[in-house]
């Protein structure tokens, strides 16, 4: 799928990315956001995210959404690598109830803070596990009014404690398994993963997610599960090769292109690039070892580090005389000087 495509939004099915679009131009009300918290390794997920970015040209701006606890130095070298990091305030599930989200995500119910980002008319959330290794600002062209995302996968350990699990069914895979539909009702509505998705912040709706999260009792899979319920009327899906979930190569190989993917979501256990040994279940699969290269290949590629803005002043005829200034903000390595071209 060549870049720069505009998808059309057709009622049930997965969103088409058909037609070619006229390159989009900077939208300063579009950016990426991700999330960020703790005083951990994530901080590389989310250098490596901003690194990625850049290398595919995007247009936009990648936000960090940062709770309080992540360190002024994490904060340092995410602002020097050109993010535009955001401090939020925790969300926490309805008291004493997070017994029933599996402790580790708890936290992720902090990233429903980004719909009070409404400077952005469109954002794209990624998570800090997540690599872009092909531009998508494309999907910012996607029709309003919709949450999209990509569907996730029932078959890994991690959802053992559902009813498609139990019976081996799966979204992915709905001709395999029939959703025995007279003992068990309808079958589970489409479900995304919630590590990737492009959504319109509001402050209404803002409001609205947290009203409806205190009345709801936490489920496993935390704000994922959440979010899933709350944009289940207007959740339109998106092919795989915008997050590709990486369990998806060993449970449903024939759905995957790997030459295709656009993004890739490190979310298999054992899988986070900058943590990987090699010793969990399907880590020493060849397409892992090459797409944790992959990966590592962008963090440490210096040509894709940040460059500050040059500060542009006046002409060579005649520059403004900003240099007390600029020496100032030189010194406190805000910023390169250099004098505009002459306009003749
Ligand atoms: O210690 C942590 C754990 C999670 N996260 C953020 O929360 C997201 C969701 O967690 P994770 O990706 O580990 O969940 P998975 O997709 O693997 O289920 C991460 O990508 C990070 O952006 C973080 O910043 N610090
Ligand atoms: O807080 C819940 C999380 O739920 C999702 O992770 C899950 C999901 O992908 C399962 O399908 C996998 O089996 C599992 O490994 C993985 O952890 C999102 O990736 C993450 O951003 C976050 O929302
Ligand atoms: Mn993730």
């Amino acid at each position: 799928m060549a870049p720069g495509l505009t998808p059309t939004a057709d009622a049930e099915s997965t969103v088409m990315i058909t037609k070619p679009l006229l390159p989009s131009v900077q939208d300063s009300d579009r950016a990426y956001v991700t999330f960020l918290a703790g005083n951990g390794d994530y901080v590389k997920g989310v250098v490596g995210l901003a690194k990625g970015l850049r290398k595919v040209k995007s247009a936009y701006p990648l936000v960090v959404a940062i709770l309080p606890d992540v360190p002024e130095e994490h904060r340092r070298i995410l602002m020097e690598q050109g993010c535009i990091v955001r401090e939020i305030e925790p969300v926490y599930p309805p008291e004493n109830q997070t017994q029933f989200a599996m402790a580790y995500y708890v936290i992720n119910y902090s990233k429903l803070r980004i719909w009070k980002f409404v400077e952005y008319s469109k954002m794209i959330y990624l998570d800090g596990d997540i690599q872009v290794y092909e531009n998508i600002d494309h999907l910012f062209d996607l029709p309003d009014g919709y949450f999209y995302a990509v569907m996730d996968c029932f078959c890994e350990k991690t959802w053992s404690h559902t009813p498609q699990y139990k019976i081996g069914y799966c979204q992915q895979c709905r001709d395999k398994v029939q959703w025995p539909k007279a003992e068990l009702g309808e079958p589970p509505a489409l479900y995304f993963n919630a590590g990737m998705f492009l959504f319109e912040p509001n402050l209404e709706t803002y409001e609205d997610l947290l009203r409806t999260l205190k009345i709801t009792p936490p489920t496993p899979f935390a704000e994922q599960d959440f979010l899933n319920m709350y944009f289940k009327k207007i959740y339109k899906p998106i092919p795989l090769v915008y997050n590709l979930v990486l369990a998806m190569l060993w449970r449903h190989p024939e759905n995957v292109e790997l030459g295709k993917v656009k993004v890739v979501h490190y979310c298999a256990a054992g899988s986070k690039p900058w943590r990987y040994t090699g010793k969990e279940a399907n880590m020493d699969r060849e397409d892992i070892k090459m797409l944790v290269k992959k990966w590592w290949d962008i963090y440490n590629d210096e040509s894709l580090d940040y460059k500050k803005p040059v500060a542009v002043v006046g002409t060579e005829a005649d520059p403004v005389n900003l240099k007390p200034f600029i020496t100032a903000l030189t010194e406190a390595g805000r910023v390169n000087y250099v004098t505009a071209p002459s306009a003749a």
